[in-house]
């Protein structure tokens, strides 16, 4: 149940590493210090879990491979059998200082490794932040095979040929897959944007004595949402109206999770006959529909349709100054025309309607969404298995991994009702797509996999149970 990554964490880029280390270096640490401070940090989850197995170390030339070096000697002092791989000498003065310091064999990787020669606990400490290049073929496949046959395999700081800043994947493929990733003094990039993130495991964090950090970007927190005073009623706990159209379970599913989230009064303007839940208030679309004042958000996008009647409810959204979550179909009837729009907006496009409003980017999904934030005004929500949330002043985070079963039909309409539910409580835009994300995610974990989004909008009052 506990997320892959830890909550409400920063998250630096290499250059961003670099500059902290030479900050504690500028204190009076050395890189020898924060590579034993790494190295040990590393010897000592490692020693936890092996549990007396044989642990083959790989080690690399610069000061991952120094690492690697430094948690063999701890873990060596510490009576764990331990052998050391090397791709060739250390090239940096710390980590031929941490090579000098071991006292075993140091055998070659991935030459000197016999064909089916492994160990039962495999640690990778061959590239770390340093990597600025495809690792050679059979490099990246001997950690590939070795970590395949390993009982237990931890990556040190990085899965090795993992791209630090954008998460990419320099070996095209050959990544090999973690059961563990030990970041060191921070998470980067890559421990939560894919494809690198699905092969790091569990990723947890060492201290190596960086003191306190300061980063732009961090992990998605846990969200702390009020329950309801005596004082609540229904319009102080939040009415939503969800705009729909021609396909009505996605405007049903939205306003079930705006329910299910915490709101207090769900407005569903389509029309149709009455049918369960009957707490849905249904109301035909007229143009005033939106202009009662106690309405604290409008999700429009789920089921919407993209034809000419879709275009005038988007018109009319837009123009209301009511706080708006636009999804599904209104993204592709946006066009540009949020200029000028002072009340809250969230846009929250899926990877091909953000390339779609914003065009092919460059740069790292995190550069991506802060720069289409900053175009558009907006807080942007850019889903996936690694979901961004920026807003325009140039605050983003990214959420923790979650479900690979959200996959399904329907569930990018919960998220809207739920991040709706949110907004109309006054929850600050930002905020709200974080906590909408969150209860998601976490809905989404605990009911497990197989599950109709309709089961995922009911699961959420336990994720709210969760979120206090
Ligand atoms: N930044 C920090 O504060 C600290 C970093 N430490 C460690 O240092 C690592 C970064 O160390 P480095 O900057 O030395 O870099 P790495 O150890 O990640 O790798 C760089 C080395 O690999 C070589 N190299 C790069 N790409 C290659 C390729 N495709 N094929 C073959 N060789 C290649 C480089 O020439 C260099 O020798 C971190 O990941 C972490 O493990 C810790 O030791 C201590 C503190
Ligand atoms: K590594």
């Amino acid at each position: 149940m506990l997320p892959n990554v830890p909550e409400g964490a920063p998250v630096l880029t290499a250059a961003a590493m670099r500059a902290a280390e030479d900050r504690a270096i500028a204190a009076g640490s050395s890189v020898a210090a924060l590579m034993e401070c790494a190295g040990t940090g590393v010897a000592e989850w490692v020693h936890r879990l092996a549990a007396g197995s044989e642990v083959l170390i790989l080690c690399g030339p610069g000061n991952n491979g120094g690492d690697g070096y430094v948690a063999a000697r701890v873990l060596a002092s510490r009576g764990v059998p331990v052998r050391v791989a090397a791709l060739g000498e250390p090239k940096t003065a710390a980590a031929a200082q941490a090579r000098a310091a071991w006292s075993g064999p140091v055998e070659a990787f991935p030459g000197g490794l016999a064909d089916g020669d492994t160990a039962p606990i495999l640690v990778d400490a061959v590239f770390g932040t340093g990597l600025t290049r495809a690792v050679d073929d059979a490099v990246a496949d001997a950690i590939r095979l070795l970590a395949g046959r390993a009982r237990l395999s931890i990556a040190v700081d990085l899965p090795s040929g993992a791209e630090t800043d954008s998460g990419g994947d320099f070996g095209a493929g050959k990544l090999a897959n973690f059961d563990g990733t030990l970041a060191l003094g921070a998470l980067k990039p890559a421990h939560v944007l894919q494809p690198a993130a699905r092969h790091c495991g569990a990723v947890r964090v060492i201290d190596i004595g960086l003191g306190s950090l300061d980063a732009v970007l961090r992990t998605s927190p846990r969200p702390q949402i009020a329950a309801p005073g005596p004082e609540s009623h229904k319009y102080t706990r939040g009415m939503v109206a969800v705009v729909g159209g021609p396909m009505h379970g996605a405007s049903e599913l939205a306003a079930r999770a705006a329910y299910r989230a915490g709101a207090g009064y769900v407005l569903l303007l389509t029309g149709g006959l009455p049918h369960p839940p009957h707490a849905i208030v249904r109301q035909r679309w007229s143009p005033d529909a939106l202009a009662d004042d106690r309405i604290g958000a409008v999700v429009i996008g789920p089921g919407l349709g993209r034809d000419d009647r879709a275009r005038e409810k988007l018109e009319a959204a837009l123009a209301s100054d009511r706080p708006l979550v636009i999804d599904g179909d209104a993204l592709h009837l946006l066009d540009g025309r949020l200029r000028g729009r002072d009340a809250p907006t969230i846009l929250t496009p899926h990877a091909g309607e953000f390339a779609a409003l914003f065009g092919a980017g460059t740069g790292s999904k995190i550069m991506q969404a802060q720069d289409a934030a900053r175009k558009s005004g907006a807080v942007v929500v850019v889903k996936g298995a690694d979901t961004v949330i920026a807003a325009p002043g140039g605050r983003v985070q990214v959420a923790a991994p979650t479900s690979a079963w959200l996959s399904v039909a329907g569930t990018g309409d919960v998220l809207a009702g739920t991040i709706g539910a949110l907004l109309a409580q006054h929850v600050p835009p930002f905020d709200a797509a974080s906590a909408g994300i969150w209860l998601h995610g976490a809905a989404a974990r605990m009911i497990d996999r197989c599950f109709l989004a309709d089961e995922l909008a009911d699961a959420l009052p336990e994720a709210l149970e969760r979120a206090r």
